[in-house]
């Protein structure tokens, strides 16, 4: 994850809501302020013609052999072409979602204190929540607090508030389903049978990272970030948010807003499926912003392969010519913790320096 900003030391603040929700915040502490580089600021563009493809995910599971095949080139397309895309009739209910949200709001609410017990400092401890990105590696602090938890294969959530396991298992489960039918049909989109990607990452035992982020209302949002432009790992992320804009995909080089329609899922090209499909589908970059008046919640869900799964490009798609897989071979653990300690670079992929480095 780039961000251009210089390092800053920030005060022992426990999150971004505590600090918001103190009186009298009229300005932004210049610790959260994030310099926007003026080379990586393109127009934002809401060209209709150029929309996020729609995919109707229940005619992957019940539709006539043509409706299936039609799906599986419109996948093609929307990965290749974007990276991302929004998913329709996909069975996970809109109440749970609903509900999957409240419950994280629940989450954010509880007193500081309490919320401090289910801090941790690893990348792979199940359960972590805290602010910003990753404080060793931040060089600006966001305006963000999270909750991530690891649901499967093993599910971890926290014991408070009530409720909040048995809504967080059923919406884990549910959209997992979801990714089951997608990976089967962007296995076939990539020409590769239906159950390659499954077998490759060792889908069934592989890693789901369910991940929430508060942005609380900024007094000056346009100084400030939530989520600086980055990459998601794994395969492929799901993303809900509350209703409140801010989510933006970067496409053509230009910024796209992404207006999740409230009964759809949005879902993004991870750095896994990139390095599986050897660069034919890339992950997207994409970013969260604040604004002024309104708490943003977001539920970002990372479904990875397994953790001690060797991920390298599908043979069938390395090109014969060059014989030069663009991509190095590693777990996703070894992926996740070079992240995290800033010795990946920030798009991984493609040359030889990278994997000696690694
Ligand atoms: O808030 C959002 O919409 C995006 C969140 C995100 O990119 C992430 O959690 O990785
Ligand atoms: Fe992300």
């Amino acid at each position: 994850m780039a961000s251009e900003a210089s390092t800053v030391h920030s005060p022992k603040m426990k999150s971004v809501k505590a600090l918001a929700e103190s009186a009298s915040l009229s300005s932004l502490p210049s610790f959260y302020s994030f310099t926007h580089n003026a080379h990586d600021e393109p127009k934002i563009s809401d060209d209709a013609e150029d929309s996020v493809p729609i995919i109707d995910v229940s005619l992957l599971v019940s539709g006539t052999p043509e409706e299936r095949s039609q799906v599986v080139h419109q996948l093609n397309k929307a990965c290749s072409d974007w990276g991302c895309f929004m998913v329709i009739n996909h069975g996970v209910p809109e109440s749970l979602t609903k509900a999957m949200i409240e419950s994280f709001q629940e989450f954010f609410n509880l007193p500081e204190e309490e919320k401090q017990e289910f801090h941790g400092n690893h990348v792979m401890d199940p359960i972590r929540c805290g602010t910003g990105f990753n404080p060793s590696m931040d060089k600006v602090n966001l305006w963000r607090d999270y909750l991530k938890c690891f649901t499967y294969p093993e599910f971890h959530s926290p014991n408070k508030p009530a409720g909040f396991s048995e809504i967080a298992l059923e919406f884990s489960k549910r959209n997992r389903e979801v990714v089951t039918v997608l990976l089967k049909a962007i296995s076939k989109s990539l020409g590769l049978e239906e159950s390659y990607i499954d077998k490759a990452a060792n889908f069934e035992l592989g890693l789901q990272l369910l991940a929430a982020n508060y942005y609380p209302a900024c007094p000056e949002p346009e100084k400030a970030i939530g989520i600086p432009s980055h990459y998601d790992h794994g395969l492929l992320t799901i993303l809900v948010n509350n209703g409140v804009s801010g989510l933006q995909v970067k496409h053509k080089e230009k910024w796209f807003n992404i207006n999740i329609h409230p009964n759809a899922l949005f879902v993004q090209v991870a750095d896994h499926l990139e390095i599986l499909s050897n660069g034919k589908y890339r992950s997207i970059a994409h970013r969260a912003l604040v604004n002024k008046k309104a708490t943003r919640m977001s539920i970002a869900l990372a479904h990875g392969p397994a953790l001690d799964t060797v991920m390298r490009p599908a043979p069938e798609l390395v090109d014969n010519e060059s014989d030069q897989p663009a991509y190095v071979e590693m777990t996703y653990r070894k992926f996740l913790e070079l992240q995290q300690t800033g010795r990946l670079r920030s798009k991984f992929q493609s040359d030889i320096e990278q994997s000696k480095a690694v």
